[in-house]
């Protein structure tokens, strides 16, 4: 089993990653303190409780936990007050108190719902992620959570640390392979950001992750882990560095949000996003082959690089100045200035942004 400490002082906590973590969550909630005598509140969604949630509510029964739990449907559009609303109905009604526990089975959807009930049931009760995506590597860390807005994603939310993270290896077995591929392009995006050397790694090591040879999955998780652990214990509420996380975000987010939430998978939206961001550093000077590189590593993995060519320019601009980095009518973009090495740009002009959005449509 291999083990990182999201360092955070006095609210640090681990992730475990490993083979068979489920049937040992009883264990490592009573080793971790985590008692409670109302039940713990189990989230999951519609694809991945057949898979996992008995066995999980095995686990639990085993070291004396009782459990309730609430099955969301799939997909980007349960990310949604109402699923909010729903959901503190069931804990309300299972007897959750302030000393409970919310519990996330799934991937970054689930993740960020239940995690911004955590967040905000009686102002807060305690969280812990056990993801079951490869993209959930980024989102069980660090301690977003929220839900979307029509108009803008994420766009309601907080921060909200869990306890603990358990990565059960195991899970990822069932994955659909789209949700594999969709999943790796964070991981580049850590390499990308962070570690050029990440970047060679998955480079030599692409097979062995779309096949999920289980050492290289390891891996990859766990450094892809390991970089957004550096970033958020340096800026834990993205006041400057965090920031860089957001690399193809801002194209990405508005690409989501006006394909509907229901085209375009979060990780897919992102590798196009990072094509954007790299062609806007050789518009701003930078060399070109850092667009290239880019292009070529995310393309090798099977992830798309051009925007769909019927979403509407117009759109994914007014998309834009809904993100949370465009402030007092500025765009800031996070920009690769090398493989590895990104920078973050404010006063980016909104004409070149729309130049780069044209191209990406066209593939040029
Ligand atoms: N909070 C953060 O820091 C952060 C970081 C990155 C992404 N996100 C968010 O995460 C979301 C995307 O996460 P995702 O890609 O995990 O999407 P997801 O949660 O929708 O999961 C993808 C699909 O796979 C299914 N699934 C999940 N686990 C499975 C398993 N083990 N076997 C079979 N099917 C399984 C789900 O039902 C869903 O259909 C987006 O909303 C994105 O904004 C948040
Ligand atoms: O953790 C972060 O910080 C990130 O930016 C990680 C992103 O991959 C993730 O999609 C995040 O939810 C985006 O944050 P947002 O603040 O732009 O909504
Ligand atoms: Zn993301």
């Amino acid at each position: 089993m291999r083990e990182l400490t999201v360092d955070l002082g006095d609210r640090s906590y681990p992730i475990y990653f490993g083979e068979g973590l489920i049937q040992q969550a009883g264990q490592l909630f009573t080793k971790h303190g985590i008692t409670s005598k109302s039940p713990l509140l189990i989230v999951t969604d519609e694809h991945v409780a057949p898979h996992y949630l008995s066995n999980l509510e095995s686990a639990f029964a085993a070291s004396g936990y009782r459990t309730a739990s609430y099955i969301v449907p799939a997909g980007e559009k349960s990310k949604s007050l109402s699923q909010l609303e729903e959901i503190v109905t069931v804990a309300l009604e299972a007897g959750l108190d302030r000393s409970s526990t919310v519990i996330a089975l799934g991937g970054g959807v689930v993740g960020d719902l239940a995690g911004f009930v955590a967040a905000s049931y009686m102002r807060g009760v305690k969280f812990v992620q056990i993801p079951t995506t490869i993209l959930a590597h980024d989102s069980s860390v660090g301690g977003k959570v929220g839900v979307n807005h029509v108009l803008a994603k994420n766009i309601i939310g907080a921060f909200h640390q869990p306890e603990m993270v358990l990565y059960d290896l195991n899970t990822l077995r069932s994955l659909p392979y789209r949700e594999i591929v969709a999943g790796l392009s964070e991981m580049i995006k850590h390499g990308l950001i962070w570690d050029a050397e990440f970047i060679a790694w998955l480079d030599e090591h692409t097979q062995h992750l779309l096949t999920l040879e289980p050492e290289a999955l390891s891996y990859g998780l766990y450094q892809g882990c390991n970089v957004k652990s550096i970033v958020v214990s340096r800026d834990e509420r993205e006041n400057d560095l965090r920031a860089i996380l957001n690399l193809g975000h801002t194209i990405g987010h508005a690409l989501e949000a006006v394909s509907g939430y229901n085209e375009l998978l979060h990780g897919e939206a992102i590798s196009i996003g990072m094509v954007g961001s790299a062609k806007l550093a050789v518009h701003l000077g930078y060399d070109a082959s850092i667009y290239h590189e880019t292009k070529r590593i995310l393309s090798k993995f099977g992830l798309p690089t051009q925007i769909p060519t019927h979403l509407n320019v117009d759109q994914i601009m007014n998309a834009m100045m809904h993100d949370k980095k465009f402030k007092e009518g500025s765009m800031v973009f996070v920009v690769p200035i090398a493989i590895g090495q990104v920078e973050i740009l404010k006063d980016v002009s909104a004409q070149l942004v729309r130049q780069v959005v044209m191209e990406l449509k066209e593939d040029v």
